[in-house]
Order: structure tokens, then C-alpha cells, then sequence
């Protein structure tokens, strides 16, 4: 029924339903003529007639619509259920879980993946000089530049207040750097306006591998990455830093 309404569209719908409430309006009515041994009355079938269709365009417009509210709001919350509002990426629980499916697919193959995890710099400090509104609008705009810079393939969501995971499948670790250094220049480039000021803000990274030969799981992985982020944060920030067990 979803997929009818969807291809059909409400109009088309609604004449197909009032057409077919007509015919049946008919035909009933000259069954029960015919059951009761009556002559055939044609003010009876033109009566049946017009209030199929007063009746069943008001009825069925009505019904379709309900029903198209209903299937707005059924993918909406599948959306809410797995993308964060605020940045448009997924959220921690769709994260972990496209994450494991990389994983079970790479290790299938024999292929290696990257995991970044990116965190922004001094976000409370951000918050606590320009109001959480201002935080709220930059992690929007963050969002918007991480769908700009990454493949189709990627899998990135928010994991954390400002901490997002990155997922590359088939990436080894000079084009995770490549792709560490190019996304921290972006940052770095970018500028939002907020009340008359432009406000600039900056990112650290943690990088690490996952290869098909070793049994890290996708948690291990991802508290590799966390620690490497520590050693960037702990750098300077602004930067990235590779895990000790691949660098
Ligand atoms: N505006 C806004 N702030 C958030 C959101 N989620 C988390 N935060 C804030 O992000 C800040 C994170 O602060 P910290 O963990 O101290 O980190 P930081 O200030 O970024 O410092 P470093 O990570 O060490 O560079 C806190 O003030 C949180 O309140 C959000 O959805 N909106």
C-alpha cells in the first residue's frame, strides 16, 4: 500500500478509487435489483451512482492523506533513529553499526580500513566566548563540510558532543594522512558568521588501521584512534596524530 501511494501519488489515487466506487456502486445496485426480482430502475443506479461520487473522492482523499502522514512520519523517525539532528551524520549507535559492517566486509575481503577519530578544539571555550548557540551552528556547518569532503563510500558520524568517526574502507595509512591533512586545512580555512562575527575554529585527529589479519574489534580500534587524538590534542591540536601500533 506504502509503495502504491508513493508511486500512484495522492490525486491519481483518489480518481482510481472514485472510479472503482462508482463501478461497484453500479453493479451492486443492479445485483440487488436482479436478487430482488426488480425491473431495472435507473433513477436507483443514477442515485448509487452520484453518491459514489460525492462520497468516495471526499473519503478516500481524506484516507490517503492520513496514510501518506503516517508513512512521512514512519521515515522520519527511521531518520531521527539513525542521523544526528544537529549535523546531518549519523549518530554513535548507526555509527558503531555501519562500522561493524565495514568491518565483517574488510575482514571477508582481506582488506585494511582506516578509523579516524576527529574531535573540535576548544569547543568549550567556543561555547563559553559566543553562547551554545554559536557552538550548535558550528557543528551544523561542521556537518555540512564533512559531506562535502567525504567519499560516498566513507562512513562518518557524530560519536561524541564534538567528536566524529570516520570510517575509510580500503585505505591505507599515507592516504588516511592525506586525508587527516586535507580535512584539518579545510577546518582550518573555514570561517562562520555568527551575530556580525567571524568565528574560526579548528580540529585534532587520531588515526589508526585496522588490518584483516589482527582481531582488534571496532571498539579497540576506536580507543586506539581516541588515544592517538590524546597525542594530537596533547601536540598542540590543530593536528593528527598516527596510533602507536601502526605508525
Ligand atoms: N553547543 C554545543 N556544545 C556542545 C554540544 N555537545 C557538547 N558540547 C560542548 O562541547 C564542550 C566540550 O568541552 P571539552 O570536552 O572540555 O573539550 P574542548 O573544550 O573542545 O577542549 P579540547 O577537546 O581539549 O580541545 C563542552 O562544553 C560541551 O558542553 C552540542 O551539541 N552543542
Amino acid at each position: 500500500m506504502k509503495r502504491i501511494i508513493q508511486k500512484v501519488g495522492r490525486i491519481r489515487l483518489v480518481i482510481i478509487i472514485t472510479l472503482v466506487a462508482a463501478l461497484l456502486a453500479i453493479g451492486l445496485n443492479i445485483l440487488l435489483q436482479l436478487i430482488q426480482g426488480n425491473e431495472l430502475s435507473y433513477t436507483a443506479l443514477y442515485r448509487a451512482l452520484i453518491s459514489a461520487i460525492i462520497i468516495a473522492p471526499l473519503l478516500s482523499w481524506y484516507l490517503v492523506g492520513l496514510f501518506m502522514r503516517v508513512i512521512e512520519l514512519e521515515q522520519k523517525m527511521q531518520e531521527w533513529a539513525m542521523f544526528d539532528q544537529l549535523t546531518g551524520l549519523f549518530n554513535r549507535r548507526a555509527f558503531l553499526h555501519r562500522a561493524e559492517q565495514e568491518y565483517t566486509l574488510a575482514k571477508r575481503h582481506n582488506e585494511s580500513f582506516a578509523i579516524l577519530v576527529l574531535d573540535l578544539d576548544h569547543f568549550k571555550t567556543i561555547n563559553d566566548k559566543y553562547g551554545h548557540k554559536a557552538g550548535d551552528l558550528i557543528l551544523e556547518d561542521f556537518g555540512q563540510l564533512i559531506k562535502s569532503q567525504v567519499r560516498q563510500s566513507d562512513i562518518c558520524g557524530r560519536i561524541g558532543g564534538e567528536e566524529f568517526g570516520f570510517i575509510l574502507p580500503r585505505t591505507d595509512l599515507n592516504n588516511s594522512r592525506l586525508f587527516a591533512e586535507k580535512l584539518l586545512t579545510t577546518i582550518e580555512q573555514r570561517s562562520i558568521s555568527i551575530e556580525g562575527k567571524e568565528i574560526k575554529y579548528t580540529a585534532s585527529i587520531g588515526i589508526t588501521l585496522s588490518h584483516p589479519y589482527s582481531n582488534y574489534k571496532i571498539n579497540n580500534l576506536l580507543h586506539q584512534a581516541d588515544r592517538a587524538l590524546y597525542k594530537a590534542k596533547s601536540a598542540g591540536r590543530n593536528c593528527y596524530q598516527v596510533a602507536n601500533a601502526v605508525s
